[in-house]
């Protein structure tokens, strides 16, 4: 059997962000894709005109249909939309002990709509951060999550720390909403150790679903049985050409390029590298 990956999110009609993009992505890192929706968006590049939230019998009835017959190598979670979806998606993947959890804590569209209420925030952080193997905020989320206003690295590196200490195995806080010009750097924590995943930032307005994506990107990776550290890498390095190589697609924040690793055979010769802090 392929390897096999499925997402726990929300579904994007204009086809650059949640489900959309992680099959995409899943397709195109080698893993067999499959998933479990959890709310339909209406939304375009513009933004997200419409929400309606699957009620959580029909989630169950998701997960129990995957368990029953082709149970994931590992798993992402994305758009949750609210306490009660948590609560459900959090019990089967505790019941069903689903291996290599990627949460990629989603809370607010690139336009400003709420994907998750916020009074769920609490739950996300006791329900689903103690069973992640990594979770991949980015700088708003972790501020979030930890109550730590993320201005520089250092607080980037506590931040880090603190989401550790929640419970997650690994922690990638995501620097896309970083101060620096230059780069985008990630940095990822695994307890002891950190390591700054530094990539070239592009200057581009075609960043939609480059969250969904990376994290998409990471859980194919540990699907194939890469390590933690290596499904990063190679994620980093799939998101960056993703971005570097646009394609003209909608009136506002375009989509990510989701092919473009595939046309350059996996690397342009501009690789991202990680230094060990
Ligand atoms: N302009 C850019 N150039 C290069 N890399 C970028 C750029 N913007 C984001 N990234 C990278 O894309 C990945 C996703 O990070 P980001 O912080 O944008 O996530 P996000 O805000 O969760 O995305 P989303 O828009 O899907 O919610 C990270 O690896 C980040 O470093
Ligand atoms: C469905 C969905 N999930 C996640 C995001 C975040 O990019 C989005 N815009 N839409």
């Amino acid at each position: 059997m392929p390897a096999r990956a499925a997402t726990i999110a929300g579904s994007d009609s204009s086809g650059g962000a949640g489900i959309q993009a992680d099959i995409k992505t899943f397709q195109e890192c080698g893993a067999y894709g499959m998933s479990v929706i959890t709310a339909l968006t209406a939304q375009n590049t513009l933004g997200v005109h419409d929400v309606h939230r699957i009620p959580a019998a029909h989630i169950a009835a998701q997960f129990d249909a995957l368990e029953d017959d082709v149970r994931p190598d590992a798993v992402k979670t994305g758009m949750l939309a609210d306490g009660q979806t948590i609560n459900i998606v959090s019990e089967r993947l505790v019941t069903y002990r689903w291996p290599n959890i990627v949460v990629d804590p989603v809370m607010i569209a690139k336009g400003g709509t709420a994907l998750l209420e916020k009074n769920a925030v609490e739950q996300l952080r006791t329900h689903l951060l103690p069973i992640a193997t990594v979770v991949t905020p980015n700088i708003p989320e972790a501020a979030a999550l930890t109550s730590i206003a993320i201005h520089s690295r250092i607080e980037q590196f506590e931040a880090a720390k603190r989401l550790h200490e929640l419970g997650a195995g690994h922690v990638l806080v995501k620097g896309g909403h970083g101060p620096d010009k230059d780069y985008s750097t990630d940095l990822l924590y695994d307890g002891s150790e950190g390591w700054w995943i530094e990539g070239p930032r592009h200057d581009t307005i075609r960043t939609h679903g480059t969250g969904c994506t990376l994290s998409s990107a990471i859980t194919a990776y540990l699907a194939k049985g890469y390590s933690v550290l290596d499904s990063i890498i190679k994620a980093k390095q799939y998101i960056h050409m993703a971005i570097k190589y646009p394609i003209a697609v909608g009136k506002g924040h375009g989509p990510v390029n989701h092919w473009a690793a595939r046309t350059l055979n996996g690397r342009d010769g501009s690789l991202c590298h990680y230094i060990k802090s």
